[in-house]
């Protein structure tokens, strides 16, 4: 039986690549689009400036855009993607929460929130017991669940593997590509010959996610990671792809060859859109890798990449890399929607 989908915000950068992530999806249909009240009642195809390099599917092309409210989205439709600037969902994801829907959601409100499950689910599957919480707290039938930001997700994979050798601390610099600030986010007379060395928000989101992210959850509560995690964002005239240097402090002293087989054991996510390997890992016959030209597109672009490991003082140092718009925000959360299937929350 198919599962009845819809997107909140389906014409912006997240919204199409949700369209066409979709797009030949083994259960999800597409059965709703929303955008804002100017784009309501036109096709999709007047609606949306196209950005993506596939095309847009026929069948999607010709739906007409809703507005983005409860009254305008069929109770049929069994699971939300939302990618609506956060300004806009902290307004409008309570309303279809308390109309009973279940949203998956990329957009940054409420990920920090005690009884909002943060999930990757290779990583924390078992944070979604908070639903439960969450409903007691809130009185609503429905149900949220956030996936992290793209700079987040791009490292943590990884860190969970090192995790085994007793992860103490974290510093990373961030090299992040232009489609993580949206459409028209950077200019080019700002990103062309030039890094930028300041992205709002981007490094408290890091550090205090990672550590949501690792963290335990006993049934009722959760705890953060105890590591300390530092981060330092810059933004590159890159398209797609966030790469990330990290140097990290683990108390067990790994060496490098240690530290790359529990990356490239580290288990997957038995779910329709998971890569087969999650991390894929760089030998030292490649130390320029990853690189995000070559590797972002890695297992459908949701694969996470990590190269260059080497031993410090007081740890290790490597570099990973993400594709930001499919693994950091489309095909995260259509992936958490995926676990709310197999968990049967839907
Ligand atoms: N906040 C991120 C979004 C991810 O792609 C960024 O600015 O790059």
């Amino acid at each position: 039986m198919a599962v009845q989908v819809g997107i909140l915000g389906a014409t912006g950068a997240v919204g199409q690549r949700f369209i066409q992530l979709l797009d030949g999806h083994p259960t999800f249909e597409i059965a709703a689009l929303t955008a804002s009240e100017s784009s309501a009642g036109k096709t999709y195809r007047e609606a949306a400036k196209w950005r993506v390099e596939t095309q847009i599917p026929e069948e999607i092309a010709e739906m007409e855009v809703g507005a983005t409210t409860p009254e305008a989205v069929s109770d049929d439709v069994d699971l939300l993607f939302s990618s609506l600037p956060s300004s806009v969902a902290s307004e409008v994801e309570p309303e279809f929460l308390e109309a009973g829907h279940i949203i998956s959601s990329n957009s940054l409100n409420d990920r920090m929130a005690d009884d909002v499950p943060l999930t990757i689910p290779e990583i924390n599957p078992d944070h979604l017991g908070l639903i439960e919480v969450q409903r007691d707290n809130r009185g609503w039938d429905g149900a949220l669940i956030k996936n992290p930001n793209c700079s987040t997700i791009t490292m943590v994979p990884t860190l969970a593997a090192l995790d085994e050798f007793g992860l103490d601390r974290v510093d990373v610099t961030t090299l992040q590509a232009v489609s993580g600030a949206g459409y028209s986010g950077v200019t080019s007379m700002e990103i062309i010959d030039n890094a930028i060395p300041h992205i709002g928000g981007e490094e408290s989101k890091m550090e205090s996610e990672s550590r949501k992210l690792l963290g335990g959850f006993d049934g009722a509560e959760l705890s953060m990671h105890e590591s300390t995690v530092n981060a330092s964002c810059n933004r590159i005239p890159t398209l797609d792809g966030h790469l990330e240097s990290l140097f990290v402090d683990l108390a067990d002293e790994p060496t490098p060859e240690e530290a790359r087989a529990a990356m490239r054991e580290y288990p997957g996510a038995d779910l329709p859109s998971a890569p087969e390997q999650l991390i894929h890992v760089f030998g030292d016959d490649e130390p320029d890798r990853p690189q995000p030209r070559m590797d972002r597109s890695r297992e459908n672009g949701m694969q996470i990449s990590a190269g260059g490991v080497a031993s410090t003082d007081s740890g290790l140092k490597y570099n990973c890399l993400a594709h930001n718009t499919i693994r950091g925000a489309a095909g995260a959360s259509l992936l958490n929607g995926e676990l709310l299937v197999e968990g049967g929350w839907i």
